[in-house]
């Protein structure tokens, strides 16, 4: 609970909601005379002044969009321990309460929502900025009039802007990612037409195309891997979803275009603007602590539970290229020669060369280990060609950029297949799991995620 006043000049009623980042509270400017939703955002140990940087300069590009689709940024200033981002109050519900409360919502109104919302990204994707965090909880649809707003730019980054951290990935909703960020792209424009398309898929037919499961990255590899299902409630909204959900984002439907196909498959004209906000005091100047670090925890917590999961998915296929024999710097033992076994298998393949001793397998998984998160070319080089090409490098590298420390606890082996249980710290926090990881021809060939 923040003290009644905030920065001396906003006073606090009560709390509007909660989400992965803490609390928003209903508080009045004082100075303006007027209600605003307050929400206040880091605070959490290890937070660098890095990340406070790009929280505030992600807050002015926010800021410096006025658009009535868009929740106004007023002010982000420091107390405390923690960064305050005051916004327009909006008196609504999140599209994901709707949903949650009252079940899917007939096509014509999810048109309509989508329309004000694709409107609002439209217009940030005309300035540059894309959100990378399009989710039914980041839409309001306001109490007065229905109409959508598109929330949380805390996390939208200018395109082009120098990256200040090397992963994308960390930054948004597993079960929203577009397929090109699931292979470790960069977001666009096109992405956040993704992130919309799959929340008004979800309020039509009440669940999102690729479910949240526990294992962040078993949803990012259904994404990169399988088309998107078609929905069979969405009737005139069919056509649109159809062009947002396209897998190839340069053939993908604009933010624009989705505006216009949504708009058409509305029941409703077009909303006339409502005048523009006052304008938004400037932003505090930077000082410390970011509104993205806690949604990257959030997700950290999944991803580092996860440790190398989206090494998962099995075996490699059996037409995968076969991989460099080479292991990586860390490794000291010399490299086993067999024909690829495609373990986990109850039954072993009859093999012409001398089966390596299982300490092989456990030792080389725990050089792998003792690779990372620092020397990513050595860990990278230990996987097989088949974990490369599903992983992707900037899925692996994007990954190991949010670690602090990968520590192997306890290893041991069954043949190809390696149990293995770490602790990752990341600012400060560890977290513990245990993995089981094949090996094949010397090389990482597959992860069957956390046991
Ligand atoms: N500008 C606003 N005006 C009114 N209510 C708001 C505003 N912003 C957020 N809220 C309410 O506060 C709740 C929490 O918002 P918040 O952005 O912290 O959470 P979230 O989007 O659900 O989660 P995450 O932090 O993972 O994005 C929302 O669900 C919404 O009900």
């Amino acid at each position: 609970m923040p003290r009644d006043l905030i920065a001396g000049r906003y006073r606090v009623e009560r709390e509007i909601g909660r989400g992965g980042m803490g609390a928003v509270w209903l508080c009045r400017d004082e100075r303006l005379g007027r209600p605003v939703a307050v929400k206040q955002v880091g605070g959490l140990p290890g937070e660098s002044s890095l990340h406070l940087a790009r929280a505030l300069r992600e807050a002015r590009h926010s800021a410096a969009l006025s658009h009535p689709n868009v929740v106004a940024l007023y002010d982000a200033l420091e107390e405390g321990d923690h960064v305050w981002l005051v916004m327009e109050y909006v008196a609504s519900r999140t599209l994901d309460a709707m949903l949650r409360e009252d079940g899917p919502l007939p096509p014509a109104r999810v048109a309509a929502i989508g329309a004000d919302v694709a409107d609002g990204l439209a217009a940030a994707h005309a300035l540059g900025t894309v959100h990378r965090d399009v989710k039914p909880s980041n839409i309001l649809v306001r109490d007065e009039d229905g109409h959508a707003l598109i929330a949380d730019f805390g996390i939208a980054r200018t395109v082009g802007q120098e990256q200040l951290t090397r992963s994308g990935l960390v930054t948004g909703t597993p079960a929203y990612f577009a397929p090109e960020l699931a292979r470790g792209d960069e977001p666009t424009p096109a992405s956040d037409v993704w992130a919309l398309g799959v929340s008004l898929h979800a309020a039509t037919e009440g669940r999102a195309p690729y479910d949240d499961q526990v294992n962040a990255l078993a949803v990012l590899n259904a994404i990169a891997h399988d088309p998107p299902p078609e929905p069979t409630r969405a009737g005139p909204l069919t056509g649109p979803l159809r062009r947002m959900l396209d897998p190839d984002p340069t053939t993908r439907a604009t933010m624009q275009e989705s505006a216009a196909a949504l708009r058409a498959a509305a029941t409703r004209p077009a909303p006339t603007p409502r005048p523009a906000p006052e304008p938004p005091p400037a932003p505090a100047p930077a000082r410390r602590r970011g509104p993205v670090m806690a949604l990257v925890l959030v997700l950290l917590v999944a991803l580092a539970g996860l440790g190398g999961w989206w090494l998962t998915q099995g075996e490699d296929r059996p037409d995968a290229p076969t991989a460099s024999p080479g292991r990586g710097p860390a490794s000291s033992t010399p490299e086993p020669t067999r024909t690829p076994s495609r373990s986990p298998q109850p039954t072993p393949t009859p093999d012409p060369t001398p089966e390596p001793p299982a300490g092989d397998a456990a030792s080389l998984v725990s050089d792998y280990y003792a690779t990372l998160p620092d020397d990513t070319d050595a860990g990278w080089a230990m996987l097989s060609a088949g974990m490369q090409a599903r992983i992707g490098r900037g899925t692996y590298d994007g990954f190991w950029a949010t670690i602090d420390d990968v520590a192997v606890d306890e290893v041991s082996a069954d043949g190809d297949v390696v149990r293995v249980t770490l602790t990752y710290t990341t600012d400060g926090r560890t977290e513990q799991e245990t993995r089981e990881l094949t090996v094949t021809d010397g090389l990482i060939s597959a992860d069957s995620g956390a046991v």
